[in-house]
C-alpha cells in the first residue's frame, strides 16, 4: 500500500480519510501516484495563429504583417505554421490575401506551412501559389458543417476525398479537423462515436493527422477522456492532434489530459489569438506561450524557443492594438 500523506495523518484517521475520499482509496490501493502517467518525451507544436488565430479578425490585417507574424515564428524552432486558408474570401473576408501570403512568406528549411483548402478550387488555387501542405476542414455536427462550409458532412467528405486524391498525385501530406469535436454552437453536445465516424473517414482517405478540434473550448477533461476513448478506436493514437480553444479556461487541463492519453500534437496560437467566424462567442485558441511552458515545465522537449514566441506575440498584439491572451507572456512582462 503506499504512503498516506503525512498531513492526512494530522488530521484525520486514515480510515475516516478513505471513507469520505473513495478516489484515494482506490488510488492507494493500486498503488498509483499521479507521476506515474507516461507523457510523451517530444511534443510537435502546430502553430495556427496565422490562420485560426487571424481569420475571425474584424479589421483586414495587413498582408505585411501577417508575413512578418509567420516570419517571425520560423525563427522560433516551430516545425508546423499554418499559414492562411484558401477560402472565400466572401466567406472569410480575413483571408482573402492568402495567394500572397503564402508567397510573400521567408520559408525556413524544417518548418511545414499548411494552408486550409475545403474543396478543389481551394486546393487548385494553394498548389499554384506554392502550398506543399494542405488541411481539410470537416465537422462531428451536421448544422456546424452546413454553417461553416455550407454543405452536409456526407458532402463535405467527398469534396476532401478529391482534394486528397488530388494532393497524393502531387505528393502533397493533407491534414484533416474534425470540428465541434467537444460541442457545438449550434447543437450543443456531440456524441463522441461522431466524431469518432468523422476522424476515422478522414483517415481512411488519406490524412496523416486528424486534429480534433474544441472549436468552441467547451470541453473538460472529463468529456475529452471519453471523446478520444472513441477516436482511439479508430484512429492509431500517433496519427491525433489536439486543437483546444480556452472559452471555459479549461484548454491546458485538456491538452494534459490528451498528453496522458498518448497524444502527442498539439496545435495552439501565439497570444492565444482566434476564434472562428463560425462559432460564434467562442475565444481564442489555447496560447502557445501556456502549452511550451507547460510542457518544458513536466520535461517534455518541443525544440521551440518560449521567449522568441513571446516576442512574436508582442509584434502581433502590437499591430492589432491588443492585450495578449496568454497568462505566460503577461507573466513575463512584469519580470516575474
Ligand atoms: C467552402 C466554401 C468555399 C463553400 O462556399 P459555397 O458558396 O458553397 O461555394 P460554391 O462552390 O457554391 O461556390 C460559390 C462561389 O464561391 C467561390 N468559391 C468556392 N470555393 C472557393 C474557394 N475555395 N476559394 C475561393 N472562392 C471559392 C466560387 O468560385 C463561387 O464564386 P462566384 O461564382 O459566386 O463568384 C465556403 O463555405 C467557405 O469559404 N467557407 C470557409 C469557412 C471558414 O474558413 N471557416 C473557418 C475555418 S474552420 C475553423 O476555423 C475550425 C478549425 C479548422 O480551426 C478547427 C476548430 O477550431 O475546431
Amino acid at each position: 500500500m503506499g504512503n498516506v500523506p503525512t498531513t492526512v495523518k494530522h488530521c484525520l484517521s486514515y480510515e475516516q480519510f478513505i471513507q469520505d475520499y473513495p478516489w484515494l482509496k482506490r488510488w492507494l490501493l493500486e498503488e498509483k501516484t499521479i507521476t506515474q502517467h507516461e507523457y510523451p518525451e517530444f511534443v510537435k507544436i502546430v502553430e495556427v495563429g496565422a490562420r485560426d488565430g487571424l481569420q475571425n479578425e474584424k479589421e483586414i490585417v495587413p498582408t505585411g504583417v501577417k508575413i512578418q507574424l509567420i516570419d517571425m515564428l520560423s525563427g522560433t524552432g516551430l516545425p508546423v505554421i499554418e499559414a492562411t486558408s484558401f477560402v472565400s474570401s466572401k466567406w472569410v473576408p480575413q483571408m482573402a490575401d492568402h495567394s500572397d501570403v503564402l508567397r510573400g512568406l521567408c520559408r525556413a528549411p524544417h518548418v511545414q506551412y499548411p494552408v486550409l483548402t475545403p474543396n478543389m478550387q481551394g486546393f487548385q488555387d494553394a498548389v499554384a501559389a506554392g502550398a506543399t501542405e494542405v488541411a481539410v476542414f470537416g465537422s462531428a455536427s451536421e448544422t456546424f458543417s452546413k454553417k461553416n462550409i455550407n454543405c452536409s458532412i456526407d458532402e463535405s467528405m467527398l469534396r476532401f476525398e478529391e482534394v486528397i486524391n488530388a494532393a497524393k498525385e502531387q505528393q502533397i501530406p493533407v491534414r484533416g479537423y474534425v470540428s465541434c469535436a467537444l460541442g457545438c454552437p449550434y447543437e450543443g453536445h456531440i456524441e463522441p462515436s461522431n466524431v469518432a465516424k468523422v476522424a476515422k473517414r478522414l483517415y481512411e482517405m488519406g490524412c496523416y493527422e486528424i486534429s480534433l478540434g474544441d472549436t468552441i473550448g467547451v470541453g473538460t477533461p472529463g468529456s475529452m477522456v471519453k471523446m478520444l476513448q472513441s477516436v482511439m478506436k479508430e484512429v492509431p493514437i500517433n496519427a491525433l492532434a489536439v486543437h483546444c480553444h480556452d472559452t471555459y479556461g479549461q484548454a491546458l487541463p485538456n491538452i494534459l489530459t490528451a498528453l496522458q492519453m498518448g497524444i502527442c500534437v498539439v496545435d495552439s496560437a501565439v497570444a492565444g489569438l482566434g476564434g472562428c467566424p463560425y462559432a460564434p462567442g467562442s475565444s481564442g485558441n489555447v496560447s502557445t506561450e501556456d502549452v511550451l511552458y507547460m510542457l518544458h515545465g513536466m520535461g517534455i522537449e518541443t525544440g521551440v524557443n518560449l521567449p522568441k514566441v513571446i516576442e512574436a506575440g508582442d509584434f502581433i498584439c502590437s499591430a492589432l492594438f491588443r492585450k495578449t491572451n496568454s497568462k505566460v507572456a503577461q507573466a513575463r512582462s512584469r519580470n516575474l
